[in-house]
């Protein structure tokens, strides 16, 4: 008998023939986004799917194509697909979307809320950023005077250079601004906002599909809300927001984590803005008081004035010397602002 601890290698075993390698089962393939190539090719036949009759429409031919592997929407890009027209039909009517208006929509994605749109009568020109996506959206729609594609980042894209020529064109015949109408995508929500509020001189009304919760932050004017920011300020110099509807994150292909809501901002022209000698030094100093936002303004804004000077002004509109900046509604900043000018 072999005793137990022997540590006797034995015979030795015979090495693997190679005739014969031993091969692992393959590893499952990770959910990966597809190629590029792949992408574009997958989204052509996506675009022929939908159209053959009895497919019932493109989101569920990407979401069929999905479950099978097929396309990822991506991410990075928040391509969470409107899935209810119903909503879609909605948005259009909370911009009051009427025939002969020119309507700039952010990120076409499968083109669901372009049809809404060119449905109610309006020209749409469309931004997208991912090149098959506008693709898809321009061999859905084929050539019409009606939608003009564009493949950019909406956060590059100059409105003044490229946009509005061609709203003036249409403008002759309407005398009326153009309007914003987009299911944005999540992650570039405050840059646009802080890109299309200014522009009340182009657009008549944005409005937009955020998470229900930037939305309800973005629609208060009041200060009692804990978030209160600058781009509160922001958005109130510039424009009247409200809060249109909250739409469940069930509507989206992929799900989100978050529910959505659109919120509206009826944009002001220039004579309705708040009168500062210059908006720029005024968000300057904004930013500024929110620096420290549990700091007293007489010392976060202290790189501007004295703090005996900071006091004063406040004494003289009605705010105690040690007020904070988010004991200031949009008013009290710009008479502060424009005391603190004028000293
Ligand atoms: C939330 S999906 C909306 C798609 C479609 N409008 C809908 O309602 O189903 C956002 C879309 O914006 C596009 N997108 C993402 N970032 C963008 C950007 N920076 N500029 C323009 N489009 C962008 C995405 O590719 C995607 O098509």
């Amino acid at each position: 008998m072999v005793a137990l601890t022997s540590l006797s290698p034995g015979p030795p075993r015979p090495s693997p023939s190679p005739a014969t390698p031993r091969r692992r089962p393959p590893a499952p393939k990770p959910h990966v986004y597809a190629s590029s190539r792949r992408r574009g090719r997958i989204l052509r036949a996506a675009t022929a799917a939908a159209a053959t009759p009895g497919a019932d429409d493109y989101h569920s031919t990407i979401r069929s194509l999905n479950s099978r592997g097929r396309h990822v929407p991506r991410k990075s890009l928040g391509q969470n697909y409107m899935l209810n027209s119903k909503v879609n039909e909605e948005l259009v009517a909370a911009a009051g979307v009427e025939e002969g208006d020119v309507v700039l929509e952010i990120g076409p994605g499968t083109g669901s809320l372009t049809a809404a749109l060119l449905q109610a009568g309006a020209t749409v020109f469309a931004v997208e950023k991912d090149k098959h996506m506008a693709t898809l959206v321009k061999d859905r729609f084929g050539s019409t005077e009606q939608l003009k594609v564009i493949e950019e980042d909406i956060t590059k894209f100059h409105i003044r250079s490229h946009f509005l020529p061609f709203m003036k064109e249409k403008y002759h015949a309407t005398k009326k601004l153009a309007k914003v109408v987009s299911n944005l995508p999540f992650n570039v929500s405050s840059e646009v906002v802080k890109l299309l509020l200014p522009m009340g001189d182009v657009f008549s009304v944005v409005v937009l599909m955020l998470q229900d919760e930037t939305a309800v932050r973005l629609a208060d004017a009041s200060i009692q809300i804990p978030e209160y920011r600058p781009i509160n300020v922001f958005v109130n110099f510039y424009s009247k927001p409200e809060y249109k509807f909250r739409v469940d994150r069930e509507n989206f292909f992929p799900r989100p984590k978050v529910n959505g809501a659109v919120i509206s901002f009826k944009l002001k022209n220039a004579e309705e803005y708040p009168p500062v000698s210059s908006p720029k030094s005024f968000f300057s100093m904004v930013n500024s008081a929110f620096m420290g936002k549990r700091k007293m303004l007489r010392k976060s804004l202290q790189h501007l004035c004295s703090s005996s000077e900071i006091e004063a002004a406040l004494d003289n509109i009605g705010l105690p010397v040690t007020a904070r900046p988010s004991d200031l509604i949009l008013d009290d900043f710009v008479r502060l602002h424009n005391h603190l000018t004028k000293v």
